[in-house]
């Protein structure tokens, strides 16, 4: 479990991090979402214990470790994908670090094969790509067996098999009743992983809540109804605080009402529904629409595309 307690980081003028608080559970994939700059990173080195709190406390399973990081049995941590540069091979890279933290080489080719880099354990890490990389950084992390993990962008530069693996990984981790928080900016992603969300936006938090709640409270949820009676079914649902807007001839897109309700007013009219559907946004619509105030680095619409402006 992880804990953290009115956490605030400040670099020079900068409030990175401003009073956060919020609870990170075993048994379930947590993702933590934000926009660029928005202090993930910055979250997750003070829960690594990498960088002291201007403010405020975290506790890792119960434990606060102030000036020295975790054990690797407790925390293991994989941070913004650096290539290791060394000569060695990964087996030797991660057998130094399991000699160091107490480890058995045993572990060493057991989360060798977790993360399926088997067939270049013997290969030197210099010459990894992106993906390899972060699957030695997975490795590293997992090395210790920790009781809780956390991963900043652990799909960045994976293909899409690496994406899938990643996944799967993280929910089997989960499931064994490890405590996992991850960051990411890929929403579909996150939406198929996580259970839980913690979203921050310019250091403050936004949202501690799960995925299905999250993207509940960001949509209208819009009824799609499809029948050849359209108008007539129209006529017996409108009221006020209703809206009823026409796509095609057979089609109306209600907003208020339940498609229970919509059902059963079809039903005792004896009016044919071929479909009904509740439209529910996206986790990227929900993520958007609570974000778009707390953007801090917005691309211009007209101007260059490329050009990045800082809103005041
Ligand atoms: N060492 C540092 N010195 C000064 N400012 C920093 C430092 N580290 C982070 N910041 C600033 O703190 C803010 C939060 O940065 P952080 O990297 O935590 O954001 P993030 O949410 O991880 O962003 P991204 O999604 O782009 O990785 C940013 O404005 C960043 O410029």
């Amino acid at each position: 479990m992880i804990e953290v307690k009115n956490l605030s980081k400040r670099y020079g003028e900068k409030l990175a991090v401003d009073g956060v608080s919020f609870v990170v559970h075993p048994g379930m994939v947590t993702g933590f979402l934000g926009p660029n700059g928005a202090g993930k990173s910055t979250t997750m080195r003070m829960i690594a214990g990498l960088d002291r709190p201007t403010a405020g406390d975290v506790v890792v399973n119960d434990r606060r470790y102030r000036s020295c990081r975790a054990p690797m049995a407790e925390l293991g941590v994989l941070l913004e994908a650096k290539a290791v540069h060394t000569g060695r091979s990964a087996r030797n890279h991660l057998l130094a670090l399991a000699q160091t933290n107490g480890v058995s080489s045993k572990r060493v080719d057991e989360v060798i094969d977790l993360v399926g880099l088997r067939s270049v354990a013997g290969t030197r890490v210099g010459g990894f790509s992106l993906g390899m990389g972060q699957r030695l950084g997975v490795a590293s992390a997992l090395l210790g067996n920790p009781q809780t993990v956390v991963l900043d962008e652990p799909s960045n530069g994976l293909d899409p098999e690496g994406v899938l693996w990643m996944r799967t990984m993280l929910k089997s981790l989960a499931a064994d009743g490890h405590t996992v928080f991850v960051s990411s900016h890929l929403m579909s992603e996150m939406a198929q992983t996580a259970t839980r969300l913690v979203v921050i936006g310019r250091g403050k938090l936004m949202a501690d809540t799960t995925v299905a709640e999250f993207i509940a409270r960001a949509s209208a949820s819009t009824v799609t109804v499809r029948t050849p009676e359209a108008s007539r079914l129209r006529e017996l649902l409108i009221a006020p605080d209703i809206t009823i807007s026409a796509g095609q001839p057979d089609v109306l897109h209600v907003d208020g009402l339940t498609a229970q309700h919509i059902g059963t007013i079809a039903w005792q009219a004896h009016l044919p529904i071929y479909e009904l559907t509740v439209q529910q946004a996206s986790l990227e619509q929900a993520f958007m629409e609570l974000t778009s105030d707390s953007i801090e680095y917005r691309t211009t619409t007209s101007a260059d595309p490329h050009t990045e402006t800082v809103a005041s």
